[in-house]
């Protein structure tokens, strides 16, 4: 079953949708200078969906991730219907503290404020949940990129934040690296957990998200669930076929 089925057959749909959803962005906008990054974006993620951002390059996906965490001075609203959600980033190139692996996790737990007597238990869960056990004394930038990438991961999921950002997570890494990293995302997906990822992968897209959102040139084009986006010859699709974004096979 895929990770979107998995996860539908786990969660129960209705009561779900009637919540408000967890992070609503309205009539969004963000320029910097002359450049209209975001304008007018309307957008609602809800717990547990696992959302992909595709689009080409300088369409507005990290700038709308951003604007998620509320990162960015924008214009329109950003609503979030958790007081004092966690919100994690993981990004591109992993960056690791010159510590070892274990203690890059207990920082995070302590900058998130969790309570001491819950960190051995959260980063032991975490660090076999992304295959690093028997790492985790290693320091965490002599670890492979694929290894640093997986510790993010785990660094992310031990304080099991509200919602979870990805920058193009896997685009520094090989293809084993890669499909260890989706891997872990999948576990994470079924686990409940609420994902905005951007991908020049669609590929990647389709095997991990339920919703594709398709930006261009700043706007929302898109934003349909996984199955109907790649089910529908769309002018979406069509386009980023053109411009090399998807691959024929996808
Ligand atoms: N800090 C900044 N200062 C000025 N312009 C910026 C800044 N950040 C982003 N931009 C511009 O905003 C637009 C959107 O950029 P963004 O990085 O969000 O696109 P992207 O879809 O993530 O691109 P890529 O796929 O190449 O990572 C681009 O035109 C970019 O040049």
């Amino acid at each position: 079953m895929s990770v979107a089925g998995a996860r539908r057959a786990a969660a129960p749909a209705l009561p779900l949708r009637a919540e408000a959803p967890l992070v609503a962005l309205e009539s969004l906008g963000v320029r910097f200078g002359d450049v209209a990054a975001l304008n007018g974006i309307d957008l609602a993620v809800r717990r547990g969906d696992f959302v992909a951002l595709v689009g080409p390059n300088g369409a507005g996906k990290t700038t709308l991730l951003h604007a998620l965490h509320g990162l960015v001075a924008h214009n329109g609203t950003r609503r979030m219907s958790v007081p004092a959600a966690r919100v994690a980033m993981v990004f591109q190139r992993p960056f690791m503290l010159r510590l070892s692996a274990w203690n890059n996790l207990s920082v995070a737990l302590w900058l998130a404020g969790l309570p001491r007597a819950e960190w051995s238990a959260r980063a032991h869960e975490a660090l076999d949940r992304a295959g690093l056990a028997d790492l985790r004394e290693r320091p965490a930038r002599a670890l492979s990129v694929g290894q640093q990438q997986r510790l993010a991961l785990a660094r992310a999921w031990a304080v099991r934040p509200d919602l979870l950002l990805l920058d193009e997570p896997t685009a520094s890494l090989d293809p084993t690296a890669r499909h260890e990293v989706e891997s872990l995302l999948a576990t994470f997906a079924a686990a409940g957990m609420t994902l905005v990822m951007s991908t020049h992968d669609l590929g990647q897209a389709r095997r991990l998200a339920g919703r594709i959102v398709h930006l261009d040139r700043g706007t929302i084009r898109v934003d349909l669930p996984s199955a109907d986006f790649f089910a529908t010859r769309t002018d979406a699709r069509a386009d980023l076929l053109s411009r090399g974004e998807l691959p024929w096979d996808v």
